[in-house]
């Protein structure tokens, strides 16, 4: 098995979650020349290109002689892209391994849809990213097929581990919807907390540049110490949390208008709409 540096790697879609990858594979020092994209929408092509990767339109042709393919496109179109690389794959006498980051799509589908017209199928990992991975933050689950060797899953783990700080194995396939409803879609929460400080903030009479900065940096402030406090969160929490002070006020607020019930949801909603389309897109 090739190292990390030494693997051609395929990503098929060249959208937002794939540029986010590619972005921190290439700021790693991956060679960009053993990274071939392919991308049917000009616009995403283009700056791909601009960072000095190699693009296509054909599928086929990223994925023909990669090490490992990376299945970034939306779940909706998995499934027709799976049988057409399947398909081309007939005449490869290894098969790459690949890696599926479709929300909700099951190593089952993944496996059945890539395989080849002589019966075989691919070594299959199905991994949860987020788009923090375009800075080297990023939080990613994976699963993999138990056909997938060990040598397989460090490739794997290399790969996700130059985008991401925390890489998670999880020990059954359905975790991995959580993970998405956790950290996959969980980039989009902070950014809306964000979004919605910003607004309340300019209501009250801050420019939104101030605003915006002082939001942002509260974010990574806030983050920086989860990552590097032995404390628990509730702990940071009450640390700020004066005795009827101003946080007491905010928190009060919050938990009156059924915060906790709210996340929780939240949670709930996306992690059931990763099985509902795992499932739906199934057949
Ligand atoms: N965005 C995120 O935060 C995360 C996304 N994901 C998963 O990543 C996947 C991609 O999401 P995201 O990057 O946001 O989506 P995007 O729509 O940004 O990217 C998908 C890309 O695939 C292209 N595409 C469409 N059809 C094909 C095809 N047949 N062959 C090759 N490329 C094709 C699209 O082109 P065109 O626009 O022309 O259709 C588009 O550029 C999804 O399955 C999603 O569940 C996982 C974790 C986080
Ligand atoms: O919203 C979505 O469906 C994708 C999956 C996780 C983040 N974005």
């Amino acid at each position: 098995m090739p190292s990390l540096q030494e693997s051609k790697l395929a990503f098929i879609g060249g959208g937002n979650m794939a540029s986010a990858i590619i972005g921190g594979l290439v700021s790693e020092g991956v060679n960009k020349q053993n990274i071939y994209v392919s991308e049917p929408w000009d616009v995403n092509r283009d700056k791909l290109a601009a960072v000095g990767v190699r693009t296509t339109t054909v599928n086929s042709e990223a994925g023909a002689d990669a090490d490992i393919v990376i299945i970034a496109v939306k779940p909706q179109v998995t499934k027709g892209v799976c049988e057409e690389l399947g398909a081309s794959w007939t005449q490869r006498q290894t098969l790459p391994v690949v890696v599926s980051i479709a929300a909700g799509i099951t190593l089952n589908s993944l496996q059945e849809w890539s395989r080849t017209s002589d019966g075989r199928s691919a070594h299959v990992v199905r991994v949860m990213p987020n788009t923090p991975a375009l800075v080297g933050e990023g939080a990613s689950g994976a699963f993999a097929s138990a056909d997938v060797t060990a040598a397989e899953k460090e490739l794997v783990n290399s790969l996700l581990s130059s985008v991401s700080k925390a890489t998670e194995w999880v020990d059954k396939e359905e975790l991995l919807d959580v993970v998405t409803g956790l950290s996959g879609s969980g980039p989009a929460y902070f950014f809306a907390m964000v979004e919605h400080l910003v607004a309340s903030a300019t209501s009250l009479g801050l420019s939104q540049e101030q605003a915006t900065r002082l939001a942002t940096q509260t974010c990574l402030g806030a983050g920086k110490m989860l990552v590097e406090s032995s404390d628990e969160p509730g702990q940071l929490r009450k640390n700020v949390t004066s005795p009827n002070g101003t946080t007491y006020a905010a928190l009060q607020t919050f938990e009156a208008l059924g915060f906790k019930e709210t996340v929780d949801k939240a949670v709930k909603a996306a992690t059931s709409r990763a099985a509902e389309l795992g499932n739906t897109l199934a057949k």
